[in-house]
């Protein structure tokens, strides 16, 4: 039974992750953790989804998580950039796993979390879905066979709450067809157009974003010829999905003492 630690507990991926934790029959909710402050602090972390966990939410700033993990196995993580590498600097002096959600790192939190991987195990991934990883792998196979002759735009949206842009799983979607085309994303990235741009270069691959409403999060990539359009689209309609895989992962890290792994990784998919 892995015994499962959850920051950012009241926050909507944090919300999905207390009730898949308790839904699994091989994990254990040990501990959930906010900021001091919150209206759920003290709160058992359920209350808000209707069900009774038996664990109360603790209000711990980032800084003081080290002194708040004992005995917890993995920390699962998707809160703010910043909020989640003091929480890895957390794991990392006790041994504690890590699975990271979050989005929107530069390019200094990514190498911190490489980093990291020296000395724990941790899954870091943009996207925990089975589905969008899938994706992943049928854009690979369809930037190949298209790899002359169509321009490649990449099109998301998400809920009017989102704070980062592109989202990180069209990041990686640029990355993934970029890499199967041998270009470089960011020679070759566009982040939105406006004005007189133009024509469009061939190597380019641009990002358009939408944001609005409740939408949990689709993705398109667009691969547009003259004479016919290939769109390969993924769309979440549950945050759950990202919850699971997030558990899938954390099951991954109990096998394994260091490293950084990814979604991919973790489904074989590799
Ligand atoms: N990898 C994946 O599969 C997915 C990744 N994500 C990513 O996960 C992250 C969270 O998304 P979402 O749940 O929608 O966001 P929310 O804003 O709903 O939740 C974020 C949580 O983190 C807390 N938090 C924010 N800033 C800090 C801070 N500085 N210190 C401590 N706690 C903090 C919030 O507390 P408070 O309420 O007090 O601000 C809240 O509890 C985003 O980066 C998103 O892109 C989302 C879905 C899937
Ligand atoms: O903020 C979200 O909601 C999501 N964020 C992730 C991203 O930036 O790709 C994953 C998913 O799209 C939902």
């Amino acid at each position: 039974m892995i015994k499962i630690a959850i920051t950012g507990a009241g926050g909507r991926m944090g919300r999905m992750l207390v009730e898949a934790t308790v839904n699994d029959p091989s994990a254990q909710l040990v501990a959930a953790f906010d900021r001091p402050g919150g209206a759920n602090i003290g709160r058992d972390a359920g209350e808000v989804l209707g069900i009774e966990t038996g664990i109360k939410v603790r209000g711990v700033a980032p800084a003081d998580l080290a002194g708040a993990l004992d005995g917890v196995d993995c920390l699962i993580d998707f809160t703010r950039p910043e909020a989640t590498l003091a929480h890895l600097q957390a794991c990392v002096a006790h041994g504690v796993k890590f699975v990271v959600g979050t989005t929107g790192f530069d390019a200094d939190g990514k190498a911190a979390i490489a980093k990291a991987g020296e000395s724990i195990g941790v899954v870091f991934a943009p996207n925990m879905s089975v589905g969008v990883n899938a994706t992943f792998k049928l854009l690979e196979v369809a930037a190949k066979i298209l790899s002359s002759g169509y321009d490649i735009e990449i099109i998301e949206a998400h809920h009017r709450f989102k704070v980062d842009a592109p989202s990180g799983t069209a990041l990686r979607m640029g990355e993934v067809v970029a890499k199967a085309l041998g270009r470089d994303l960011d020679a070759v990235a566009v982040y939105g157009r406006e004005g007189v741009t133009g024509e469009r270069k061939p190597e380019t691959i641009g990002f358009a974003t939408i944001r609005g409403g409740d939408v949990v999060g689709d993705h398109t990539v667009l691969f547009a010829g003259i004479g016919e359009r290939i769109e390969i689209t993924h769309k979440s309609s549950s945050r759950m999905t990202y919850a699971t895989g997030s558990l899938r992962a954390a099951q991954f890290l109990a096998g394994r003492e260091r490293g950084v792994f990814d979604m991919q990784d973790v489904l074989g998919l590799r």
